[in-house]
């Protein structure tokens, strides 16, 4: 196990942030921390580094109980910071040799590892620019380039991906998974469920510093009862034929939703094919008809009763 985490509490004076929290990461992992603003990450991810103190509970980091003065396990760690934390008085090459330069010794070896990190992030047009020169979303690959230069064996990443344009963002979520497919393990922190869902192998849903549930994307969309909607409008409609409905095999529940009708389908095949059915047998005229997976934000949504999103 790279990472255990058992019953980590951590309070700000009265406010508890994380309540009991657990986690446990595998080598070669990608795991998401998934879960609303202010629900826990950053805290969780402070206290596993020693940034923070905590209250209670058990931290071990490559087998290792991590301390302060862990400096051998800090060593193989590469953190990218939720805020972009580079010096403004260095260029972007000198702040990824200096951030590079604080694990590794020898110069040749440190010069070929800021090259390829500035390759990996794609600045290469860049080395000479003072930070406040770069856009947000080159800054923000500036600011991963420092955390992962020195080719880490496990990577915290915190929300890398938050305000940065369409490009940024896919050039980041690539990198992430080719450090992965180089070997790293990942931690990856997110409010947004599409990026955790695309690249996670395992997700931990946070909310109020606890974990509430864990498992792969689809072990996750398995526990809740939706496991399929159909929205469908009606050029006209019935309330009997509507009540008529629920009767179609595996119907949980129908809501309206403006002009449209969502239409909830516990587990179950052909749910399309026995609506289409239903339809024809009452000769409705449809507008839209559009069958969707459950999110992740559905889990959420049915575990909490409120929206991931902000
Ligand atoms: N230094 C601090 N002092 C007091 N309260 C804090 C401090 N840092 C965080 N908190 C509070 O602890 C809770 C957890 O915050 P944390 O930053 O860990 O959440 P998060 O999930 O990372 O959220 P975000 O995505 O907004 O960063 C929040 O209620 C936050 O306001």
């Amino acid at each position: 196990m790279v990472v255990e985490v058992k019953n980590l509490v951590k309070r700000y004076k009265e406010l508890i942030a994380l309540d009991h929290f657990n986690m446990e990461v595998e080598e070669g992992e990608i795991l998401g921390l998934l879960g609303p603003n202010g629900c826990g990450k950053t805290t969780a991810i402070n206290c596993i580094l020693s940034l923070l103190n905590y209250d209670k509970g058990e931290i071990r980091v490559f087998g290792e109980k991590m301390t302060p003065n862990s400096y051998d396990i800090k060593r193989e760690i590469g953190l990218v910071p939720q805020e972009v934390s580079v010096f403004e008085n260095l260029t972007v090459i000198e702040n990824i040799d200096y951030f590079c330069g604080l694990y590794i010794d020898y110069k040749n070896k440190r010069k070929q590892y800021v090259e390829e990190a500035i390759e990996f992030v794609g600045l290469k047009d860049y080395t000479k620019f003072y930070p406040k020169k770069l856009s947000g979303g080159l800054k923000r690959r500036l600011n991963i380039a420092c955390g992962i230069a020195h080719k880490p064996r496990l990577i915290f990443l915190d929300e890398p991906t938050v305000a940065v344009d369409v490009q940024s963002r896919n050039f980041i979520l690539n990198g992430i998974e080719k450090l992965n497919d180089e070997g790293s393990t990942i931690i990856y922190t997110t409010h947004y469920l599409e990026e955790a869902e695309r690249l996670c192998k395992r997700i931990i849903i946070m909310d109020k510093g606890r974990g509430l549930v864990s498992g792969t994307n689809e072990e996750l969309k398995s526990m809740i009862s939706t496991s399929e909607k159909i929205v469908v409008g009606f050029t006209e409609i019935e309330d009997e034929t509507v009540q008529n409905m629920k009767n179609i095999l595996h119907v949980m529940d129908i809501e309206k939703a403006g002009e449209d009708y969502i239409i909830k389908f516990e587990n179950g095949f052909n749910n399309l094919v026995n609506l289409m059915n239903f339809i024809e047998e009452n000769q409705l005229v449809y507008t839209k008809l559009q069958s969707q997976l459950p999110t992740l934000n559905d889990v959420f949504l049915e575990l909490t009763g409120k929206e991931l999103r902000d």
